[in-house]
């Protein structure tokens, strides 16, 4: 039956370009936001605002963000207006603001953007993603795990999958053949951290299709539907809470609360005491019901307003910290030792340079490489230092605004729930800070030039209360790779690497198309 005309078929134009006009419409009054604040923008566009390449995957997150750094900051600007979508981002150039918000003025931005919803999707309920004084007192809660006490403890779990890695290696230089670095170097971040989180031997150097390899290449390299949902869950998070549909899928999720559930049982069953996260996961779950560890509130009060930890752990709780361990720990790691790597192929001389330091400081240390022998290669530092500056593999730190914060010396009220986004991308290629910033020069992370440069010119993992928690294990694991690796072996670049590397648009942590591939030969003593 018509409703508006005698027509149907007219009725159903008119109702479909009143909802196209006022599609466009709201879109038009979204995109307008910064207009009516004065603050400039990138040339928008309908439907996705400044994000249509990221959209379309034609550009990758890195250098979306590190052209937009430099055309803006040309213009003499210290940030600008950018719409990821439907949602409102301030970019910011400017060190002092970047410090400002994530440091002195953390009070007004204390939450990440990454979706959370402990109900609909138990995964997500994890130190990255939860907000507010949740977040704050289950980060006091796990600080105690990343210490340098506890990764001394833990360092023998490294070692023990260095001996992996070497019997790896070892097989490829007898056959001569070339390799995959971050395949390889993957399967190694993944046994550290199934051990340290986990507390499972997953054995991925020797089977590379093991469960925990297979979920670690699912979550780095998502299908169509995950990189819509992932798209979907930082710009419009309300589709997924409505429509109830988990960010990950049933399948991941099941096998991270299985695996947690059983080793929980198997521990707690036989009395096993480890080294591990996993353990001070299961002290928290018990010392907390016996009074020992308090939460700032007490658990009941936190249940009442939804917006605390409780004093006791759940199984699903647990599950979600051992996994976000798992992907926060793993592919940054093993990303930004293929980058090393392949610095250290086209640079010659800075692998002949590290090789003699870890020679001479394991010399010193009678051929055993322990934690304090690791600290002491320099140079291997000011190597791995490097790599973060040029590759760094989260390319921008992203904030959400918790309190509406008038940025300073200016009239421009940033609002409740606006995105702030820093492109560490940009400022680790700013020739203001990093002359000549594409030649890789381990040496501008010496003491002296160091300390020439301003602060906030660093930030790979992060700064203030939300900064990195896992960047001391992630350092080491990089460097025990490096010290047994370099130490045994000469690498060269493979014709099968496409040199100069070429960014993956469909990735957000920085990967090159079709890999880094080495050759590998043993070196004599
Ligand atoms: C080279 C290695 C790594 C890099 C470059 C890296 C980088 C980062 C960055 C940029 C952030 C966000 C910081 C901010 O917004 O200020 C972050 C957060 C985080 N990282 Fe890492 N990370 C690495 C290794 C690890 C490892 C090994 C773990 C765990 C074992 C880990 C666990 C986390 C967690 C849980 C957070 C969230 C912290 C919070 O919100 O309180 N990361 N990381």
């Amino acid at each position: 039956m018509p409703l508006l005309t005698e027509y149907w078929y007219k009725d159903l134009i008119t109702i479909f370009v009143t909802v196209i006009l006022g599609a466009i419409l709201y879109l038009k009054w979204i995109y307008g936001y910064w207009n009516r604040k004065n603050v400039i923008t990138p040339t928008v566009s309908l439907p996705f605002g400044n994000a249509s390449k990221l959209f379309s995957q034609t550009v990758t997150f890195a250098d979306e963000f590190k052209d937009l750094y430099f055309q803006m900051k040309s213009k003499g600007l210290s940030y600008c207006g950018y719409y990821f979508f439907t949602q409102p981002v301030l970019i910011v150039f400017d060190l002092e603001l970047a410090k400002s918000i994530i440091s002195k003025d953390f009070s007004h931005f204390t939450d990440q953007i990454t979706y959370c919803n402990e109900k609909n999707d138990p995964l997500t309920g994890q130190l990255l993603a939860l907000k507010g004084n949740k977040w704050k007192n289950l980060r006091a809660k796990l600080t105690p795990t990343f210490t340098s006490g506890k990764m001394k403890m833990m360092f023998q779990s490294f070692i023990d999958c260095s001996h992996e890695l070497v019997k790896f290696m070892d097989g490829l230089s007898g056959i001569k053949e070339p390799f995959e670095v971050k395949e390889v170097v993957g399967r190694f971040t993944t046994d550290i951290i199934g051990t340290c989180a986990f507390g499972i031997e997953c054995n991925s150097l020797k089977n590379p299709n093991s469960e925990f390899r297979k979920y670690g290449k699912r979550l780095s390299q998502p299908n169509f539907i995950e990189t819509l949902k992932n798209i979907t869950a930082i710009s419009v998070p309300q589709v997924l809470d409505i429509l109830k549909i988990p960010l990950f899928s049933s399948d991941v999720a099941k096998f991270f609360i299985e695996i947690v559930k059983e080793t929980v049982d198997y521990r707690e069953k036989n009395n096993i005491v480890r080294n591990d996260f996993m353990h001070l996961l299961i002290q928290f779950k018990n010392n907390v019901a016996t009074g020992e560890l308090k939460s700032e509130k007490s658990g009941e009060e936190g249940e009442k307003n939804g917006n605390e930890i409780g004093n006791t752990l759940t199984l699903e709780e647990m599950a979600a910290q051992a996994f976000v361990f798992f992907l926060a720990g793993f592919e940054t790691s093993s990303t930004t030792l293929t980058f090393c790597f392949y610095e250290l192929v086209t640079n010659p001389e800075v692998q002949e340079k590290l090789r003699l330091e870890i020679k001479d400081v394991l010399e010193k240390h009678e051929g055993k490489l322990t934690y304090n022998a690791l600290m002491e290669m320099t140079y291997m530092d000011w190597c791995v230092n490097e790599t973060l500056r040029k590759y760094p593999p989260i390319p921008i730190l992203c904030r959400c605004c918790t309190e509406p914060y008038r940025i300073p010396n200016s009239d421009v009220v940033i609002d409740k729930n606006v995105h702030v986004y820093i492109p560490i991308i940009g400022i680790q290629h700013d020739t203001e800070y990093y002359p000549e910033p594409e030649k890789f020069d381990p040496e501008r992370f010496s003491f002296q030039n160091k300390a020439k440069r301003q602060h906030y010119t660093w930030l790979p993992f992060g700064e203030g209360p939300r900064a990195c928690i896992g960047m001391r294990f992630g350092l080491i694991q990089i460097k025990v790779a490096l010290a047994v690796l370099i130490k045994d072996y000469k690498f060269t670049l493979n014709s099968k690497t496409q040199s100069p590397l070429v960014l993956d648009p469909r990735s957000f942590i920085m990967t090159s198309i079709g890999g880094v591939w080495l050759n590998i030969e043993k070196v004599s003593d």
